[in-house]
């Protein structure tokens, strides 16, 4: 069974890297591209690759030697070939790419879905309503209307750094820290780094909120009252955890070492460490749904769309983690 690959913001690097990976590198997991194939072919041409596109009915039909399959989701909507400029034309595309790949994941179709960068601000301004593909793919993938509690990750071997909060204002943070919150993303992480990775009881350390993890109450309290005591609970119900820890000192290489997953409090605070050490080569997983998906951990690039330049590392990565993700799994 194929993955499902969403072709991204067309503006953006994304297309290029999909392009380029089918073009250059052998021995990659099957995959097929959910998107507009004709835009796909005009960035082909663009980048001088040599690759047809083919245009699929479903997405376990035979694509021939120097072909690329694409799933054509435009439904009449021409999306433009223009690198770095976008297009609110293109939003339902994009979008629907995503739908429509969920769709085919779900249903057994294709074995597990990888996101091409979305540009968020120009989905947003074609009336997007979700932070991003995270919380979307969550409201997918609801079942008897109850909409599963998506986890972000990012992952580089043993690297792996998840953010509680995820695409929310810095100044609301401190709201969402709740026993709930820790507990919740305790739980998925636990069941995921067990279910997908193969930690049977996975080590997980948790950041402090604030300086010094609070420095005993007095540099903040959201250790002491909520994340604490949400540890100790769970460590009761048999989880192995450290923290809360302070985030300054917490991603010093011995320190998350010994750890199979680090959850910081906010989006930078996971982010910021492993983009830093790993940023050609970590990978976005979302825990916490009933399919696999990753990502590169990188955005749209504009700077790079339609050059032929810039890492499609990461973007390997994530095609290949799904794979080894889905496998493990069926
Ligand atoms: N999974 C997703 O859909 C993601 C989407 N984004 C979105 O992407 C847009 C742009 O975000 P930025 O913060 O500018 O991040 P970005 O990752 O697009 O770019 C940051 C810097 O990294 C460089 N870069 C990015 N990918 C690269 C690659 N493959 N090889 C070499 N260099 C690379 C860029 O040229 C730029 O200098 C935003 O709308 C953001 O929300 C960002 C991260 C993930
Ligand atoms: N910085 C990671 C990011 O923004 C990716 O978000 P998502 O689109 O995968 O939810």
């Amino acid at each position: 069974m194929p993955l499902a690959i969403s072709m991204g913001e067309p503006a953006g690097i994304g297309p290029d890297l999909i392009l380029r990976l089918a073009a250059e590198v052998t021995g990659l997991p099957e995959f097929v591209v959910y998107g507009a194939a004709s835009f796909m072919a005009a960035r082909s041409a663009r980048l001088g690759i040599n690759l047809q596109i083919r245009t699929l009915d479903w997405p376990g039909e035979p694509v021939p030697e120097g072909c690329i399959g694409v799933i054509d989701v435009a439904d009449g909507i021409a999306v433009a070939d223009r690198p770095g400029e976008t297009d609110t034309a293109a939003a339902p595309v994009v979008v629907r790419a995503i739908e429509r790949a969920v769709s085919d994941v779900r249903e057994g179709r294709c074995s597990a879905l990888v996101t091409a960068p979305i540009h968020k601000g120009a989905l947003y301004s074609a009336g997007f309503t979700y932070p991003g593909h995270t919380e979307f793919l969550a409201a997918l993938c609801a079942e008897n209307g109850r909409i599963p509690h998506p986890v972000m990750m990012l992952a580089h071997e043993r690297f792996r750094a998840v953010p509680a909060t995820i695409h929310v204002p810095l100044h609301i943070v401190s709201k969402l820290i709740t026993e709930e919150l820790i507990t919740q993303t305790v739980q998925i992480v636990a069941k995921d780094l067990r279910d997908r990775f193969g930690a049977e009881r996975a080590r997980i350390a948790v950041a402090g909120l604030n300086p010094h993890a609070g420095e005993g109450g007095t540099i903040g309290v959201e250790e002491r009252d909520i994340i604490a005591p949400a540890l100790d609970r769970l460590r009761g119900q048999g989880f192995d955890l450290a923290g809360p820890l302070p985030g300054d000192t917490l991603f010093h290489p011995p320190h998350w070492q010994s750890y199979d997953a680090v959850i910081a409090m906010y989006h930078d605070q996971a982010l910021i460490p492993i983009k830093t050490v790993a940023f050609d080569k970590a990978v976005n997983v979302t825990l916490g749904l009933p399919i696999v998906r990753t990502s590169p951990d990188h955005g749209t690039a504009f700077n790079l769309a339609g050059t032929g330049q810039g890492s499609y590392e990461s973007m390997k990565a994530a095609i290949e983690l799904a794979a080894s993700m889905s496998e493990r799994r069926n």
